[in-house]
């Protein structure tokens, strides 16, 4: 018997902040507060779907267009979904508001508009039918998803704030003593460490001290393009056989190309590979060994999924790629992963960075360095409406409205420059 459509009457698009310690990275470092929009789609049937995305001025804007194009729609139809978001978007003059703080991206901005929506929908299929969206993706392939540490050289505390409970790393014992906390609260199993924040003799005594502390577990460094050719090519070869794979040490496909036919070890990336025409030439120059997902700027979990196709007839690694990020993320990426059979790495998250959440609790934990995979229908998890409108409060005060790491680093410290690559 046919089903009648399930139609979607709106989108409820909340801009949220939440508190975020001082993290450092190549273009700078985190804002007090990172900003997310969380979607509640509404349909005809009562069901509300579930998304969870950027929130920069433009991105925002972008979305509230996207809401209006696809009203009417049926939550089933992706592909007419994802057209009129695509439609839309090509009458809008906006430009900006990818919410990746300065790093080089040229993913599709149709993918990360449709995403938010794209799961939402995926949300209120699985409650209709009862089923979780892993099921929705092919069915899971593991009950749970690992997880790696992801360590940030950071300072104590933001300026003229007290110190966070995680202190300050800035050096090798730094390094080593949040992992120790890290793993000890969450029991994760591999380690990632952002890098490109001091010179990279430094990066590798902290990688070095690192292995001496935890021997058995694998470890990955991510300078975000800080390095030039002959920098990563002397990192790789100072680094053989101590990292799993290298993260985009150097910018742009060619010069990936050329250190990937000097280092050891597989080269991973989040940075010039974002978008699905640039599997082609990757995969013809050999730039990276290592896709690294990421559900929102890939287009959802379907088109992830088309993406781990491709990798996988490429016999190119699949990890997953996070920025910071909330409940309603994590369980997507949990799905995702759950439902990805050549999804091998233990995933990145910056989960442990913040205390607050939109979700319920409950759900959602990291036991043993992994997230057991919700077992509810559609993405399994209830939004909290006290702490959503708690959070849409702190958004409106905090005064924040883009991600900005260089504006802030240069409002502590003026001298500041954000070079690409810097050594
Ligand atoms: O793997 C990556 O490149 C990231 O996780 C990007 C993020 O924006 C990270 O650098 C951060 O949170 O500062
Ligand atoms: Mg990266």
């Amino acid at each position: 018997m046919m089903q009648d459509p399930i139609l979607i009457t709106g989108a409820r698009i909340t801009p949220i902040a939440f508190v975020d310690p001082p993290l450092l990275n190549t273009v700078g470092v985190h804002q007090p507060y990172a900003l997310r929009a969380i979607i509640q789609l509404d349909t005809d049937a009562g069901v509300v779907g579930l998304g969870e995305t950027y929130a920069d001025t433009a991105h925002l804007a972008r979305l509230d267009a996207a809401a209006q194009a696809i009203t009417g729609l049926d939550v089933f139809a992706l592909n007419a979904i994802r057209d009129a978001v695509d439609s839309v978007l090509g009458t809008l003059s906006i430009t900006g508001g990818d919410g990746v703080a300065g790093m080089i991206t040229t993913a599709s901005t149709t993918d990360r508009v449709f995403s938010p929506f794209e799961i939402a929908c995926l949300d209120v299929q699985g409650k209709v039918l009862q089923r979780p969206v892993s099921d929705l993706l092919g069915g899971k392939v593991r009950d749970s998803v690992p997880f790696s540490a992801y360590l940030f050289y950071k300072w104590a505390a933001h300026p003229g704030q007290q110190p966070d409970e995680w202190g300050e790393a800035i050096d090798p014992e730094g390094l080593v003593r949040q992992a120790r906390k890290m793993i000890d609260e969450y029991g994760f199993e591999a380690i990632k460490v952002k890098g490109g924040v001091f010179p990279p003799d430094e990066e590798i005594a902290g990688i070095k001290a690192l292995r001496e502390a935890f021997p058995g577990l694998p470890l990955r460094l991510d300078p975000n393009a800080a390095w030039t050719v002959d920098t990563s090519i002397r990192v790789a070869a100072e680094l053989d056989g101590i990292v799993e794979y290298l993260e985009d040490p150097t910018p742009g496909l060619d010069g990936m190309a050329e250190v990937a036919r000097e280092a050891k070890m597989p080269l991973a990336t989040n940075m010039c590979v974002v978008a699905f025409d640039h599997l082609r030439p990757a995969v013809v120059k050999d730039s990276v060994q290592v896709v690294l997902s990421d559900h929102h700027y890939w287009g959802g979990l379907q088109r992830s999924r088309l993406l781990a196709g491709i990798c996988e007839t490429f016999e190119l690694g699949l990890s997953m790629h996070s920025n910071s990020h909330l409940g309603i993320s994590l369980a997507a990426m949990v799905h995702l992963a759950a439902a990805t059979p050549n999804l091998t790495y233990a995933c990145d998250t910056h989960w442990p960075w913040k205390n607050e959440d939109v979700v319920v609790p409950g759900v959602l934990n990291v036991v043993d360095g992994a997230v057991a995979v919700p077992t509810g229908p559609g993405l399994g998890i209830e939004i909290d409406e006290d702490a959503l409108a708690a959070l849409h409060q702190q958004y409106l005060d905090c005064g924040i409205r883009d991600r900005d790491d260089t504006g802030y680093m240069q409002s502590i410290d003026p001298s500041f420059e954000n070079t690409c690559p810097r050594w």
